[in-house]
């Protein structure tokens, strides 16, 4: 197995690109109807097109056919919605969707337009839906299990290819995460070569595909292991053999997530030469920061499940670095960036793949212990229905410091609360949750104790490269995030976008949450009663303190009362 050494520099191509590609926007007005025909015709690299040719993102994707996988996950849901929000006259959305959990394909696809996500899409065009088309596809399957006829279709009208479908899982076997992330991959980019008008294909990968890397350049770093030998021994060997090599094979990485994701992106990387090629790395993608709306998010992937757990008083201490920069990226941002480097590509045709590391923290850095403090304050003054407990966890990078609030705040309530359930013949679940809650976070603390430095030039580059109006339709400035607001707005989303909760049921769950507290406060005065009690009927000293600070007490209360007396 080789070892990463250096980078194939294919980001620096820009640079020397860089003074030809100056906009002339008094052109584009002319451009906006036909700007789409003249492009596909193009052949190569931009020298020597004149300027006024280059369209701008809407017109660029006008007229053309383009095809997402993942387009049912979370960062495809808000792709397939700001390209037809944003970009009315694209032609259609081929989106290859798998049947699932008893679903047809149609009807997820049919589902996932009534989402609320699509509101602000429907009221501009309540035809919209009119412009998806689902194609039947199983990414682990042999040619992604798409019938000959749609490869023909798909072969003969696709523009651009956001490849976005993956295992996002921690915990996936490395025989499945390989099929889906890499292999289904090499498929994909199989199926891109048929296509005769193909102008882009974009994929996505991760920032953390190099995580064993301090320093994480926007280059294709050479992979842990060659993808082809790889693939070809994992296929003969079952897969007890295979999870007991996986520690061995992943090496410095956490988890065959972002093992695969590095392979996948030397497969693409592959292909350079024969497709035009940009692969997109964003950090954790959290939710939208304004697009459609503020707080969008839809899932309990990575901070998001933190934050809901911490919000419902459950998760009371983790561990993570509190100066540790956390480099949260808002989903709309990530899919601005994602269609404008889409534009980038087929319009200025790199010679080689272009990497975006779509992070934050080198630009406008947020630490843990700044989350830790928004999180907790948000969920405090827009608290979550039925909390278990006041939310007020604590994050903390001392080992045994963790141990210790896991055993008192975690496993000592679960077992009371369990215990009260056994009571009234309910079944316990409390420990249950709080297992799952354990192994979860267990598998974010890698990326929550240390932190990472990622150079982001490519895509500073490629802001520069859009109109005003441009930038401000695709704005993925990530300088403008105002980070306490932004948490806020995450935080509210969880609740009602994840939990679907009422923002009008706020002050019942107020008045929970000072149940609570006052529950507690009982709780702790009882204990201490308790204690003491204990304490002195067995020890005479302790029998003496208390007399002591009682008679002391009583002779404060006297000199009080006799003061103000005097006084009157
Ligand atoms: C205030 C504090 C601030 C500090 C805050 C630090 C945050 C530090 C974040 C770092 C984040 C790095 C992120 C790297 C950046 C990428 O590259 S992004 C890719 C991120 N990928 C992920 O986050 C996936 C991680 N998740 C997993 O691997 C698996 O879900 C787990 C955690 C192993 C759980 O597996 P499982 O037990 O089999 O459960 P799973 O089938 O996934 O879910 C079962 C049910 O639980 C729900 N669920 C899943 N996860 C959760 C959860 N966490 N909570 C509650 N319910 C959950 C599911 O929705 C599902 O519900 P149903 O559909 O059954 O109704
Ligand atoms: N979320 C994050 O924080 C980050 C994500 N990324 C990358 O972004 C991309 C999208 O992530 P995200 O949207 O969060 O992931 P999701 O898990 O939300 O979505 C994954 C998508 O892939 C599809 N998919 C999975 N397996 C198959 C299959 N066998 N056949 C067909 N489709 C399949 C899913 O379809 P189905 O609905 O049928 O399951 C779903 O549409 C991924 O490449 C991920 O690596 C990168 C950095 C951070």
């Amino acid at each position: 197995m080789s070892q990463p050494t250096g980078g194939v520099h294919v980001g620096l191509w820009w640079r020397q690109k860089e003074p030809t590609v100056e906009r002339d926007l008094d052109g584009l007005g002319e451009q906006a109807t036909d700007g789409h025909t003249r492009l596909t015709d193009i052949g190569g690299g931009t020298e020597g097109r004149s300027m006024a040719s280059i369209p701008s993102i809407p017109e660029y994707y006008a007229g053309k056919n383009v095809l997402i996988t993942g387009a049912t996950g979370f960062m495809g849901k808000v792709l397939v919605e700001k390209l037809l929000r944003a970009c009315p006259e694209v032609r259609a959305l081929y989106l290859l969707v798998r049947p699932k959990a008893g679903q047809s394909m149609e009807q997820r696809v049919s589902d996932m337009m009534t989402c609320k996500l699509f509101d602000r899409v429907r009221e501009v065009n309540p035809d919209f839906h009119l412009k998806i088309i689902p194609i039947s596809s199983e990414l682990t399957q042999p040619g992604l299990a798409i019938s000959p006829e749609d490869v023909e279709r798909l072969s003969a009208c696709i523009n651009v290819v956001f490849h976005c479908a993956a295992t996002i899982r921690f915990d996936e076997p490395l025989k499945h995460a390989l099929q889906l992330n890499v292999i289904a991959t090499q498929q994909l980019l199989s199926l891109a070569k048929q296509m005769q008008h193909l102008e882009a294909f974009v994929h996505i990968s991760t920032a953390y595909a190099n995580c064993n890397r301090k320093h994480i350049d926007e280059v294709i770093y050479p992979p842990p292991v060659e993808p082809k030998k790889l693939i070809d021994s994992l296929e003969w060997m079952d897969d007890s053999i295979v999870r007991d090599i996986t520690p061995r094979l992943i090496g410095d990485r956490p988890n065959t997530y972002t093992y695969t994701k590095a392979l996948a992106e030397c497969v693409v990387q592959q292909e350079q030469d024969k497709l035009n090629i940009a692969i997109i790395r964003p950090s954790i993608v959290g939710a939208s920061w304004q697009e459609p709306v503020p707080g969008w998010i839809d899932n309990f992937n990575g901070p998001s499940g933190v934050f809901i757990a911490a919000g419902k008083g459950i998760l009371r201490t983790m561990r993570a670095n509190n100066d540790a920069v956390a480099d949260l990226v808002p989903v709309d941002m990530v899919i601005n960036l994602t269609l404008a480097a889409g534009w980038y590509t087929a319009v200025h045709r790199p010679k080689s793949a272009l990497v975006y590391n779509c992070t934050t923290g080198g630009i406008n850095p947020f630490h843990w212990g700044q989350i830790e403090h928004h999180v907790m304050s948000s969920f405090k003054r827009n608290p979550l229905e039925q909390a278990f407990r006041r939310p007020n966890a604590n994050i903390t990078s001392n080992y045994l410091m963790n141990q210790y609030w896991i055993l008192v705040s975690h496993k000592f309530p679960a077992l009371i609360y369990d215990f009260v359930l056994r009571l009234s013949g309910q079944k316990p679940q409390m420990m249950r949750i709080f297992n799952r809650l354990h192994k979860a976070i267990g598998l974010l603390e890698y990326f929550s104790s240390q932190d990472w430095e990622w150079n982001s030039e490519n895509m500073s580059m490629l802001m520069s490269q859009l109109t005003p109006e441009d930038r401000r339709t695709f704005n993925f400035d990530v300088r403008q995030l105002n980070w306490p607001e932004y948490i806020e707005n995450y935080c509210i989303g969880t609740k009602k976008y994840v939990l679907n909760e009422d923002m009008s049921d706020i002050p019942a769950a107020r008045q929970h949450l000072r149940k609570l507290r006052n529950i507690r406060y009982t709780f702790n005065t009882l204990l201490v009663v308790f204690i003491w009690r204990v304490f002195i009927a067995r020890s005479q000293m302790a029998r003496n303190i208390w007399y002591f600070v009682v008679s002391l007490c009583f002779k404060f209360l006297s000199y009080f009362r006799a003061s103000s007396t005097i006084t009157k």
